[in-house]
């Protein structure tokens, strides 16, 4: 794992933002796995700003997210196809039917699973996942305990995902018990992998990732053994790493 070290959560966008950026400047049908939560914000908004600044062009791109909410359609303001568009999509020229999230609102969700592993597979799979990482080493949703084979599944959340994902609701009785999330094993298929963490709250899970076992316990552990992976994170991230 390539490790890149930053002083902030500025500068570690700058840098993840700039990798996406030459990615597609080089290959400009570029399949890119995109992630949701505070994390990439900065990211995005790199993105948006190069896009306006230097036009780089995002036509023919394709783009896959990790996850979505069970039961949130599309317009609900929590909803991570939402936040994609608000954040993301609606700011460069990426075309709509190029984007694709899971379907939270799908009547069989099991079929919703399989055609979301298929279209990844038709697109060829996934030249850059960029993905965050959760305070017990969920990526994506796969929560601790999934399975490193998993495929695109539906999850539980755990109380502890609710509860740090309730900043974004009104409460947390209103964020979802379950997930669709594309499965470890989707992830780990990636090309190459943009790991991303800023701030304290990230430091025992990076010190986890860093110096313990690769365990399903700890699902981001399976990282450890991709051979395209590169962490930015900041000094507060890292601060309880021997780093
Ligand atoms: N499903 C998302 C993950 O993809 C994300 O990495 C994680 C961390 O979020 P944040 O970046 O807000 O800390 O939260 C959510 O659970």
């Amino acid at each position: 794992m390539k490790i890149i070290k930053v002083a902030s959560y500025e500068e570690m966008s700058a840098h993840a933002g700039q990798i996406i950026i030459n990615k597609v400047k080089d290959h400009p049908s570029s399949i890119l796995g995109l992630a949701t939560g505070g994390t990439p914000l900065g990211t995005y908004r790199r993105i948006i700003e190069d896009h306006e600044r230097n036009h780089t062009s995002y036509r023919d791109v394709s783009t896959i997210n990790l996850d979505e909410y069970v039961g949130l359609n599309e317009d609900h303001p929590q909803s991570y196809h939402m936040y994609m568009k608000e954040h993301l999509f609606s700011q460069i020229d990426v075309q709509p039917q190029h984007t694709y999230l899971p379907d939270g609102t799908a009547k069989d969700l099991s079929k919703e699973c399989q055609h979301y592993d298929q279209l990844i597979e038709k697109l060829g799979g996934i030249d850059l996942q960029l993905l965050g990482i959760g305070q017990n080493g969920h990526i994506g949703f796969n929560e601790p305990g999934t399975s490193f084979e998993s495929r695109t599944h539906v999850i539980d959340l755990m109380e502890s995902t609710r509860k740090a994902n309730a900043r974004y609701f009104s409460n947390v009785n209103e964020v979802p018990h379950h997930a669709i999330t594309m499965g470890i094993r989707s992830i780990v298929e990636s090309k190459e992998i943009l790991l991303l963490a800023s701030g304290k709250k990230k430091s025992s899970a990076l010190s986890r990732l860093l110096e313990g076992n690769v365990t399903e316990e700890f699902p981001a552990s399976i990282l450890t053994r991709h051979p395209q992976v590169t962490l930015i994170a900041d000094e507060a991230a890292l601060s309880k790493s021997q780093i």
